[in-house]
């Protein structure tokens, strides 16, 4: 056996070789002046400028950008009169105690501004305590501490205090940061409720199929209490301050107050970003986000039927969270918002992606999660204007986020090469498993959840969009994953089957693939976003049908599911196909094609496309099982006529004619 020990009796000595040996027998070190007189130093660089390693610690780091000063409030006339960085600080301090503060104290926490772990080295730390009036006798021990803001933090901070504080929380080899969401890895929409009082009684979508669902102006306030008292019980929470709409006219101003550094670097990602001078301005948010996720609510709380709950008070433009972390909460409950608060205005939202051609074409991607929004509004070709939420008004599109939200399971490089490499430093990783050495994450591992997510800013998408507006649609492109495997990888759509089948809202996923082969189930979600959605479905149609006549866009359908035969037997489209079949929507090629008219949905397919083998362009043809086919096909047409059935009395728009014609678009047998 080899050792590493002296051999041959402790016969130990260095080897000799050619090294000059000094009288030690050591080899001698040379320095390189031979002069006698010169003293040696062990570098050549000059000495720190400090006397003590406090001093040096604070030579590290540099005030941030000094922010100019802004006009007071009561400034008039020509006079501008200027307040103090100091003054500033105190209001905006004053601004965020009040959204903290308790309403039956009527008094806000005391806040202070900074890390609690860094307060004894911070010297300009300002604190206020927000007082209405405080009696005497209401005077507890939450009254006697403060509650530390950690306000618009950045991404490179936000690292610092979730690694530090947040298990589950790592660095990727490619610099994201990897979190966990802890017990829920997805939306809650059974756990949703909107306060039902006399203006939203009659302006919201209530009852069967509808996501609203009632909870009491009285609960909302008691689940809020629950949620405040939660936030200013502990030692610090984050306050992120950002804007929703790229469409100046509409910017919404939000605030998220919540207790997790991943929380906040989320919303940081999926919000715009304010300017330092428009933070500066930034003033009383238009809405609120209380996210106390950790916290569970109170079962016994009436409406409560699980320990979480998610509550949406319009009126008090404030949105409770309540027992989930998963952040995608907070993203789509603001879009929840958006849905009533613009459509007041005239204005279309939507859960769609965007993206613009060279020649300043735009396209709309409809679809309920994971028919491709974000896979294929990214488009290495394309402007990226947004992946998930738009808004339509009469000057065109703008998104609503300052970021995307991607699906990531069996993410590759090769197949969507601009999502993996925005999957950098800054980026929100959810969920995903890594090697606990080199910290490379394995996008095929599902051990946490299928629903694993990356959240970038959108402008680590190289053609992003900036700032994310653009001109007037040409093509409106509905995406369903057909697990079925029965509808065509395209159709060209007239005006009543679009609005057909945005109306439907139609995928079909498979649940669950433990237990060997599952039967797809068909999801029908009206508008595309029926969990998201505030008003009658119609009203959103009416609107989109009038906008598209308008502006001369065209609607498609794309199956970016199955093909050749049913989950099971068949294969997902191959995501190259699917891209140049959208390449032919885009260039204008499928236009001016042949078309054919199919079966039981009568939709118009193409006979050719540049790219793609022409025989799957009519799935009769990939299936080998003829009567397979016909079977299944008329399955699913039965489906949608059954989910149809509740829209068949209403009526969309002002024009009669309209809604006859979308009821006569559906399937026919
Ligand atoms: N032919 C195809 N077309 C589009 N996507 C495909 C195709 N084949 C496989 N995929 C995969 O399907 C997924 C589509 O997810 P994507 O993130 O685009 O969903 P989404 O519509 O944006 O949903 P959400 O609203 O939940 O964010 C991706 O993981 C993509 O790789
Ligand atoms: O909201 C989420 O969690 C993900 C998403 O985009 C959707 O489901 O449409
Ligand atoms: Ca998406
Ligand atoms: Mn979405």
């Amino acid at each position: 056996m080899a050792s590493n020990g002296p051999q041959n009796g402790g016969d130990f000595s260095f080897a000799t070789s050619n090294v000059a040996k000094g009288r030690n027998g050591l080899p001698k070190i040379q320095t390189a002046k031979e002069k006698e007189d010169e003293i040696c130093h062990d570098d050549s660089a000059p000495p720190v400028k400090a006397q003590t390693l406090d001093e040096l610690h604070s030579l590290q780091k540099k005030k941030s950008a000094p922010t100019t000063p802004i006009k007071s409030p009561q400034a008039v006339g020509g006079f501008s009169s200027l307040i103090s960085e100091e003054e500033r600080q105190k209001q905006q301090l004053q601004s965020i105690s009040a959204s903290l503060a308790s309403l039956t104290r009527e008094t806000g926490p005391k806040v202070v501004k900074g890390d609690p772990a860094r307060s004894g080295e911070t010297p300009r730390l300002s604190s206020v305590t927000h007082h209405h009036y405080t009696p005497s006798f209401a005077v507890s021990d939450s009254s006697l501490k403060f509650t530390h803001i950690l306000y618009n933090l950045s991404p490179a901070e936000l690292y610092e205090q979730a690694i530090k504080y947040e298990k589950g929380s790592f660095i990727t080899s490619t610099g994201a940061l990897a979190t966990l969401s802890g017990a829920k890895t997805g939306r809650s929409p059974r756990d949703k409720r909107v306060v039902k009082d006399e203006t939203t009684e009659d302006e919201l979508w209530w009852g069967k199929g509808s996501p609203n669902i009632e909870m009491d102006e009285h609960t909302f306030l008691v689940n809020r209490e629950r949620a405040v008292d939660y936030l200013c019980s502990l030692e610090k929470v984050f306050v992120n301050d950002q804007f929703l709409n790229w469409d100046p006219n509409h910017r919404i101003k939000v605030r998220i107050v919540s207790a997790r550094a991943y929380h906040s670097l989320f919303m940081h990602n999926m919000c715009i970003r304010p300017t330092p001078e428009e933070l500066e301005n930034f003033g009383t948010p238009d809405f609120t986000i209380y996210n106390a996720g950790q916290f569970p609510c109170n079962r016994y709380t009436h409406y409560m039927t699980s320990s979480t709950s998610i509550d949406l008070n319009l009126a008090r433009r404030e949105m409770v969270i309540l027992g989930t972390q998963y952040a995608g909460e907070m993203k789509k409950g603001l879009f929840s918002v958006m849905h009533y608060l613009m459509p007041k205005r005239g204005i279309l939202s939507l859960h769609s992606g965007c993206n613009m051609g060279k020649e300043g074409d735009v396209a709309l991607f409809f679809g309920l999660s994971g028919t491709g929004k974000t896979t294929l509004s990214t488009d290495h070709n394309r402007y990226l204007i947004g992946d998930d939420e738009h808004c339509w008004s009469d000057n065109g599109v703008s998104n609503i986020e300052g970021g995307c939200y991607a699906k990531c399971i069996d993410l590759s490089g090769e197949k969507e090469p601009d999502i993996w490499n925005a999957i950098k430093f800054g980026t929100v990783l959810e969920n995903v498993v890594f090697d606990e050495h080199y910290r490379e994450v394995d996008y095929s591992d599902k051990s946490v959840t299928e629903n694993t997510r990356a959240a970038y800013p959108i402008e680590y998408i190289p053609n992003a969009k900036i700032p994310c507006v653009g001109p007037h649609p040409k093509n409106v492109i509905l995406l369903a994953c057909d697990a079925f495997g029965v509808l065509p990888p395209v159709s060209k759509l007239s005006m009543a089957q679009t609005m057909y089948h945005f109306i439907s809202g139609y995928t079909a996923l498979v649940a669950g693939t433990e237990d060997g082969i599952k039967e797809p189930t068909a999801t029908f979600s009206a508008c595309f976003g029926a969990a998201f959605i505030m008003l009658h479905p119609t009203k959103y149609a009416a609107m989109l049908a009038e906008k598209m006549k308008k502006h001369g866009a065209t609607g498609w359908l794309v199956n970016t599911g199955w093909s050749g035969g049913s989950y099971g037997s068949g294969n997902r489209i191959k995501l190259p196909y699917t891209r140049k079949i959208i390449d032919a929507i885009h260039s204008g090629e499928l236009l001016n094609a042949n078309y054919s008219k199919t079966e039981v949905f009568g939709l118009e397919i193409p006979t050719e496309i540049n790219g793609v083998p022409s025989e799957i362009l009519d799935p009769v043809n990939t299936w080998s099982d003829k009567k397979a086919y016909k079977d299944t096909l008329l399955k699913l047409g039965g489906l949608f006529k059954k989910n149809f059935e509740v829209f068949q009395n209403y009526k969309i728009g002002t024009e009669s004619k309209l809604t006859e014609e979308i009821l006569a678009a559906g399937p026919n047998f």
